[in-house]
């Protein structure tokens, strides 16, 4: 099983409350906007921390209120990718792909640079990235991370048509080729209904 998951966790007047098992591929968590879908992948992630519940992740468990388990965020080990990308401005693209990399990874700077079609980017700085191609770094920054698992909230949202398709045909790569359970979170059906092996509906 890639993820048991079931938790609730008030944030002002809204509850946000999700339970589901999925197995091994990519899940999405669909819904509206404000569902909480955000919120989940932070409680998976260890950035909030849920009232109460449990989160097992490819077998381990990271958080259960009963037992009082609570994994800090740096040993869940979650490849983090962000609707806007979040790259370091300050920092040229090779430099943001070896953040928080470590040489017992999944794969290799140069791996990751041919897998994502970055290779000639390397030098660049991120503010002259189009958008598919700064997504493409943010998805080979968290790779590098050597993840168990991998989160992405919207990461095709901020990208026009031809960007998406781009992205699109590189998760579904990610997905197929190195077997990490993915949890990926949208608003667009028709983007989970082709990424996706299981929907939860939040
Ligand atoms: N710190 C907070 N205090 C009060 N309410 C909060 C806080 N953080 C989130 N919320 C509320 O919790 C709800 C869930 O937010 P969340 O960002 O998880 O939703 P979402 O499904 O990811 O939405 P979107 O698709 O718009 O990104 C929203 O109604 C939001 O306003």
């Amino acid at each position: 099983m890639s993820f048991e998951i079931s938790v609730s966790r008030r944030l002002g007047d809204t509850l946000v409350q999700c339970a589901f098992v999925a197995d091994a591929g990519l899940t999405a968590l669909f819904g509206p906007s404000g569902a909480g879908k955000t919120s989940v992948l932070n409680m998976v992630a260890g950035l909030l921390k849920p009232d109460e519940g449990r989160i097992v992740v490819a077998g381990e468990v990271l958080f259960d209120s009963t037992s009082g388990t609570d994994i800090s965020v740096q040993a869940r080990r979650a490849g983090y990718v962000f609707q806007d990308g979040r790259l370091f401005p300050h920092m040229r693209v090779r430099d943001n792909l070896l953040f928080g990399s470590s040489d017992d990874g999944l794969m290799s700077l140069a791996d990751a640079a041919e897998f994502l079609g970055i290779g000639h980017l390397l030098d660049r700085w991120p503010r002259t990235l189009s958008g598919g191609e700064a997504q493409r770094v943010a998805i080979g920054r968290a790779m590098l991370s050597n993840p168990r698992f991998l989160l992405m909230d919207e990461p095709l949202a901020a990208l026009d048509r031809a960007r998406r398709e781009e992205v699109m045909r590189t998760i579904e790569r990610l997905r197929d080729e190195l077997g990490l359970p993915i949890l990926y979170v949208s608003h667009d059906r028709a983007e989970v209904k082709r990424l996706a092996g299981h929907i939860v509906e939040i």
